[in-house]
């Protein structure tokens, strides 16, 4: 299978720098909608077939295989058996937890979590939003889904204003998504999580893959570490639901089955150029 050629000068540029030395990649992944293809009830996700195994074949081939998502860390591992991935590093909310060999190291929430908790029952139900929209309690934040919705998209649309005012009461930030808005705490994004774990681990290529708005700020921190020295492809794993990221990224995946294929050309020419 060829490798999919990026169609910016500064992607083939990484990619060629991860040919030539795959032990300083960091190749860091989103989880829902990148590794996992979306589905309507977010306990039901489950990662593409051979996808996981995938990514342990990476792991054996190059420095760092990351996953970076909003879920909880703990959830991540749990749905994706990403425990499975030798040596695999999980950042979840955004960040603010990592997951690694079983540890998990995260922050308490801030008390406006609370709040959101006690108040977002109230606010759906007095502001009329449709049958099908419900609520995923993650612990440190809130998520509004409204997939399930009849017309989801003008679900979600009548809803931001309301949920806008009740983050701002709680200080913390809204986070918008695929039919989903997350009430956060503020403070981490992926991008600043990426840019920390590339720093630490000392990498000096990255890939990160993504599908979705939250993973913007990786994309940004991608294209900033550029000129930090750090040859960067970033790959959109493209939906008809987000159309933004085909043109701030380097290489562009259809959906899951494509990050997939991309992972078997990716494995097949490291293993080739090492034989
Ligand atoms: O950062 P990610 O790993 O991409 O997580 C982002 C959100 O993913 C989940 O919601 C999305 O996937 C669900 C399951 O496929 C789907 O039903 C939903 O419509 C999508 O928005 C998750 O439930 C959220 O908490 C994450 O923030």
């Amino acid at each position: 299978m060829s490798l999919p050629q990026p169609s910016t000068d500064t992607g083939r540029t990484a990619l060629e720098a991860l040919l030539e030395k795959p032990s300083g990649l960091l190749a860091a992944f989103d989880f829902d909608g990148t590794l996992a293809p979306v589905v309507e009830d977010p306990e039901a996700s489950a990662p593409y077939p051979g996808i996981v195994e995938q990514l342990t074949d990476l792991a054996s081939l190059v420095g760092n295989v990351a996953v970076v998502t909003g879920r909880p860390a703990a959830t991540a591992v749990r749905l994706g058996g990403l425990e499975r991935v030798p040596g695999i590093t999980v950042l979840g909310h955004y960040g603010a937890e990592r997951w690694v060999d079983g540890r998990l190291l995260a922050a308490d929430p801030p008390p406006g979590v609370s709040l959101v908790r006690q108040e977002l029952p109230g606010l759906l139900e007095r502001t009329g939003a449709p049958e099908g929209t419900w609520i995923e309690d993650k612990g440190r934040s809130l998520a509004v889904h409204t997939r399930r919705a009849a017309e989801p998209e003008a679900a979600l649309a009548m809803l931001i204003p309301h949920l806008s005012e009740l983050a701002e009461r709680a200080d913390l930030q809204l986070e918008p998504g695929r039919l989903v808005m997350e009430i956060r705490p503020s403070g981490v994004d992926k991008g600043e999580a990426l840019t920390a774990l590339v720093t630490e681990r000392q990498a000096d290529t990255v890939l990160f893959a993504g599908d979705d708005l939250g993973d913007l700020p990786a994309f940004e921190a991608v294209a900033q570490l550029r000129e930090r020295g750090v040859s960067g492809l970033s790959v959109c794993v493209h939906s008809s639901e987000v159309a933004v990221l085909s043109e701030v990224t380097d290489l562009l995946v259809e959906g899951p089955a494509g990050l997939s294929e991309l992972l078997g050309s990716l494995i097949g020419a490291i293993r080739a150029q090492r034989s």
